[in-house]
């Protein structure tokens, strides 16, 4: 089975959807080597507008696959893993059409930091969301924390040091996300987005480099690529090793 699907979908939505629902849609190299080709195709002319979800109605994304990345024990090596993640949501970030994460399930780690590097985020009725890596004795590592922190000003540091995990109710209060959705999660997408797709992609294109501007002005690439690094570090050490030893440990039990 594809680890990611790219789908074009009406009214020029280009959708890329994170096909590893056995796993809470975890985050692989596959799942980023697909993320970066589905951006690099939303250049297409034909495409309006780029979004995100996960498979099946359990979980967007679960953020890394601990199974993969527990390998990673040293800081070195952690550092290869966040750094091509967060250029990834870099390019993400700054992609140069709308952006939406259809929310359609439990988001925690990393995938909180995929959603918020979407310039909009729609949640399912019933989701929830939390940004745990506190949890596991590190901190945000694919530049979600930095992001949340510009995105969310009033609200995101208590997000980032609590490591709760909100309801949708509570995120939409936290302003996290912009609106919930019982329906089929593209036809939320559709409806969500519908001003927009009703506009000339070159307006898009446009208003989308105003906010561009103000992410290079934030000097967000380097801020992102230090919170990797900064990550990286927490990953080395042995708070961290135990924290995942743990969660591996429950995971063998239940195998
Ligand atoms: C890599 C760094 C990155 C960063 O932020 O920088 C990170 O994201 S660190 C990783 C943070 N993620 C987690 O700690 C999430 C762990 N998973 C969960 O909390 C839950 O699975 C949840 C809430 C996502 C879904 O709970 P639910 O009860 O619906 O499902 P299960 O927990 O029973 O999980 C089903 C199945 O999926 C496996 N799974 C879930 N998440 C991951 C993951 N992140 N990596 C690897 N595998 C994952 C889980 O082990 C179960 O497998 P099974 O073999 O069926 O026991």
């Amino acid at each position: 089975m594809d680890s990611c699907i790219i789908s074009k979908e009406k009214d020029g939505v280009l959708l890329f959807t994170i096909n590893r629902p056995r796993m809470r849609n975890a985050i692989n190299f596959d799942v980023m080597a697909g993320l970066e080709s589905a951006i690099e195709m939303a250049a297409d002319q034909d495409v309006k507008i780029f979004a995100i979800t996960g498979a099946g109605e359990q979980a967007f994304c679960s953020g890394g696959d601990l199974t993969a990345f527990h390998q990673l024990k040293t800081e070195e090596q952690a550092y290869g893993m966040l750094s091509r993640m967060s250029g990834v949501l870099y390019k993400l970030l700054t992609l140069p059409k709308p952006t939406i994460a259809i929310v359609n399930g439990s988001a925690v780690g990393g995938g909180c930091e995929i959603a918020s590097a979407c310039d909009f985020r729609i949640g399912k009725e019933g989701m929830k969301a939390g940004f745990v890596q506190a949890n596991l004795a590190i901190t945000t590592g694919w530049g979600g924390g930095t992001i949340l922190l510009e995105r969310l000003p009033k609200t995101a540091f208590r997000m980032l040091l609590d490591a709760r995990v909100h309801d949708a109710e509570e995120l939409m209060g936290l302003g996290f996300l912009d609106h919930i959705y019982k329906e089929d999660p593209i036809d939320a997408c559709l409806s969500f987005m519908k001003g927009s797709l009703s506009k000339e992609t070159t307006v898009l294109e446009a208003y989308k480099s105003l906010v561009n501007k103000k992410w290079e002005q934030l000097s967000m690439r380097e801020r992102m690529e230090a919170e990797a690094a900064k990550c990286a570090v927490l990953w080395g050490e042995e708070a961290h090793h135990k924290k995942v030893d743990e969660f591996m440990s429950k995971k063998n039990k239940n195998n």
